[in-house]
């Protein structure tokens, strides 16, 4: 899929921007702190209705503003049609084909990207909560399903917190709707940790042939997802949910002792490894950086599958954290096929041999000074 074109209004440093991309390698150049990553974060809001770098809506809304705007044309294969964003103090309104769409749900998925930040290079070394958010992210935009289970599970599991902490302090004494609140978690929990496994093993597939082409048929890259419950590659939903279930009576007092949930998906992990030996715990710097940079073309290849159509990529000041050999295998892999935005200070070595005609961005102060 391609982003035609980017209409911003009040959105974080930009005034009123109007722009229209390359359906390939679109490059965002300007000294530091004039709006590069802003404008990459613009994309990734239209995409997702929520940025990678703020919780609170708030921050995007430019200084002294009341509204922010966001539209911009997605062509598919066969189709081509407007998303339009609002952010206001009142809250957020997404528009497909210029119908509000009742739930946000419904409207992410159709612009799909995938980012691709420093950040991310700690995906391998990083805390779990990153590899989690990484699942939800990329899993979420592929599957409504997944969208909506991972919703109701936040909402649910914050509601039998507040309630474990009720309990702890005496204020509740009720244990019989700490059941019910654990078997609705149950049901959304294991919806979440198979689809999480079965995704991941697509995903594996995808890395391992990357992974090994880029070490040279040295390394083999496998994938686990690491939970107190058990979940088989082929496991049901039902004998997770029995599980998980099973985890969460047998704990009741512990849970309630500590005033939150100790099993499920919002603990779980994923491990990576090379030839057998976990990558965080073994692996070098550059392993893991391998591993990372294969994991994130191997989402384009799983996301195209899933989905038809290949997702955008969002290259946030990355070129420059990796080798030259990297630098190659990244640019090599997308070009002709992926679009791309990149943010740069400056285009050079490897990636300005490499990248075909880019459409390059000169950007300051929030504002586009040339178009090349
Ligand atoms: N809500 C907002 N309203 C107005 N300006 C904002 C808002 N949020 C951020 N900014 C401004 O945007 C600028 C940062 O832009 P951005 O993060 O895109 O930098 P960048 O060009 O990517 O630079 P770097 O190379 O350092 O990452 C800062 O000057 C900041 O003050």
């Amino acid at each position: 899929m391609i982003l035609t074109d980017l209409h911003l209004r009040n959105f974080r440093n930009y005034d009123d921007l109007e722009v229209a991309f390359s359906p390939g390698i679109n490059v965002m150049i300007g000294e530091n702190a004039q709006g590069k990553t802003n404008l990459l974060e613009s994309i990734y809001v239209l995409a997702l209705t929520k940025s990678h770098r703020t919780a609170n809506d708030k921050e995007l809304i430019k200084w002294q503003a009341n509204e922010a705007f966001l539209s911009g044309h997605v062509k598919k294969e066969n189709d081509k049609f407007p998303l339009e964003l609002i952010f206001s103090s009142k809250g957020k309104k997404a528009k497909v084909n210029h119908l509000e769409q009742a739930k946000l749900s419904q409207y992410v998925g159709q612009l799909n990207v995938i980012l691709f930040a420093p950040e991310d290079l700690s995906l391998v070394k990083g805390a779990p909560a990153m590899r989690r958010r990484f699942m939800d992210m990329e899993f979420g935009q592929m599957s409504n399903k997944y969208l909506y289970n991972s919703g109701q599970y936040r909402t649910i599991l914050k509601q039998r917190n507040q309630y474990l902490k009720q309990l702890q302090q005496r204020k509740q004494k009720d244990r019989v709707f700490l059941q019910v609140l654990s078997d609705q978690l149950a049901a959304y929990g294991a919806e979440i940790m198979v689809a999480r496994v079965t995704f991941l093993k697509q995903l594996e597939t995808w890395a391992q042939v990357i992974h090994e082409e880029i070490s040279q048929g040295k390394e083999q890259l496998t994938f686990q997802y690491a939970s107190q419950i058990e979940v088989a590659e082929n496991a049901t939903v039902e004998s997770v949910y029995d599980l998980l279930l099973a985890e969460l009576t047998k704990n009741e007092e512990r849970e309630i002792e500590q005033g939150s949930t100790m099993y499920g998906p919002q603990r779980d992990d994923l491990k990576f490894m090379v030839n057998g030996n976990n990558v965080q715990t073994y692996g070098s710097q550059g392993q893991q950086r391998t591993t990372a940079l294969s994991v994130k073309l191997a989402e384009i290849d799983l996301m195209k599958e899933q989905t038809g159509e290949y997702p955008l990529l969002l290259l946030d000041d990355v070129l420059s954290e990796l080798d030259d050999e990297r630098q190659t295998h990244l640019l090599t892999a997308i070009q002709d096929k992926v679009q791309t935005f990149l943010t740069t200070t400056s285009l050079s070595g490897i990636a300005r041999q490499l990248i075909k005609e880019p459409k390059i961005f000169e950007i300051e102060h929030g504002v586009l000074l040339n178009e090349d």
